[in-house]
Formats: structure tokens, sequence, C-alpha cells
């Protein structure tokens, strides 16, 4: 059985006195019968991390650079992030993928990297709405998959998030039906090249997931959890999707 993970990409959101949401949240869970992460901007990893200490509540980055250390300005390190205080680390977000140019070669890279200084990446993969709508979903994702993760990986640290772009920030969401072909074809697919152990790799869900609907994302097929934007950036909402994943 994967892993069930509840985590929450802040984006360029939050600033110090955003804390208050993630220590309220905890709070909230003082032992969640489910993973919680909280993916806050770069500058408050450390700071959220520091507030965070002793709760069950994980810290992540939203990137990392696929070296370790060297001349690459405005970049941060798998270490460092790990120095800072977190376990996770998103990687090649669409936002990412699209703002930064990343490509499928240097998310494997990067996902290297963040299994090397220990901590669990969370590879993103989604199609646009122009490949839904040709037909391509199936064939986008595969790809992606086959080019974002590296041959080698730590099974036990890899999560992944089935992100369509044309659900992020929109409030509308694939139907059931099509997010559970795209998550049973990712489990067939990371099984067929990793064998078994890729049974256990948390599938997550992500785009305009609120409490509304997170019931029914978390009893579709092979969907282990989510990654949430904008609900997660206040704690009466993303509590509100963390329970119905303990349900689930
Ligand atoms: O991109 C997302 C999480 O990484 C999803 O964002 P929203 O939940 O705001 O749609």
């Amino acid at each position: 059985m994967a892993r069930k993970l509840a985590a929450g990409n802040w984006k360029m959101n939050g600033v110090k006195a955003s804390l208050g949401e993630a220590t309220a949240l905890a709070e909230m869970f003082p032992a969640p019968k489910v993973d919680i992460l909280l993916c806050p901007p770069a500058t408050l990893v450390a700071p959220m991390a520091q507030a965070l200490f002793g709760t069950q509540v994980h810290v992540g980055g939203q990137d990392c650079h696929m070296k370790t250390s060297g001349a690459h300005t405005g970049d941060i390190s798998a270490e460092m992030l790990l120095d800072a205080g977190a376990d996770h680390v998103i990687l090649g977000h669409s936002e990412r993928r699209a703002d930064h140019g990343e490509t499928d070669q240097m998310v494997a890279e990067k996902t290297v990297a963040a299994t090397q200084a220990g901590l669990s990446p969370v590879v993103c993969v989604g199609e646009t709405l122009a490949q839904r709508e040709a037909g391509e979903t199936l064939a986008v994702i595969r790809q992606q998959l086959s080019g974002s993760l590296p041959d080698v990986v730590d099974l036990k640290k890899l999560v992944i998030a089935y992100e369509p772009v044309w659900a992020i920030g929109t409030g509308k969401i694939p139907t059931l039906e099509q997010i559970a072909e795209v998550h049973d074809d990712m489990r067939a697919t990371l099984v067929a090249r990793y064998g078994d152990g890729a049974k256990d790799i948390p599938l997550l869900y992500g785009g305009s997931v609120k409490p509304s609907n997170a019931a029914e994302i978390f009893a579709t097929s092979n969907v282990d959890g989510a990654l949430v934007g904008g609900a997660s950036l206040k704690a009466a909402d993303f509590s509100g999707i963390v329970k119905a994943l303990e349900a689930a």
C-alpha cells in the first residue's frame, strides 16, 4: 500500500505571518493518520521547519538545482533544503516547466539530486488542454514519466503528482473516470519500468482540489493523496482535505 499524502504547494504566496496557518494546521492534526506536507516559498522553508519542529507536519521545497553547489545565482540545492529542515521537494511543476523552461531531462537530474540528498521528490506531470482535446493525454503522461524519472531511483522516497495543466487554479477538474484512467495507467507504467516496488509509490492528484471535492477524488482508483495549491494556504481549507484523506 502506498502511503497517503496530503501535500500543499504554496507557490509564490506567503510571508512570515503566514506561518500561523502552518502551526494552526499542525495543532489540528497532532497525530494524523496520513502524511501532511507543506511546501512554502524558499524564504519560508527554514522558519516553517522551525515553527513546525516536533509536530507531524512535513516541510518541502518547490524546486532544487541538479548540482550540489557552485556558481548558480538564485538557485538552491537539495542539500540546502535538507539543511533548512525540508524532507520533500516538488520537482517539474508545470509552472516551472512553463516559466523556467524545465525539460524532462532537467527534472530527471533534479530527481537524482533530491534523492541523493535524502529528500523525497514529488515529481509532477500533466497534459495541457490542447493535448487532452487531441486525445494525447496518456501518451503525454507516459512520455513525461519516462523522461522525468531516472532509470535508478529510490522507490521508497519517490512521489508522483498528476496535475492536468488546465485544472490548476481554474476550478475545473477532470471527471473521476479521467483521473482513474491516468492514475491506473501511471501505476502500470511505473510497475512495468521499476517492478513491484512501484506499487507503493504515492500517486497524487493535483488541480483545483477543495474540501468539497476531495472525498470523491480520494475514492478514485490509484489516487493516494493530493497536491493542493490555493486550498492549502489556509489551515481551515487544507484541514478539510486532510480529513477527507484520513477518511478515505
Ligand atoms: O498546482 C497545483 C498544486 O501544485 C494545484 O493548484 P490549485 O489547487 O490552486 O489548482
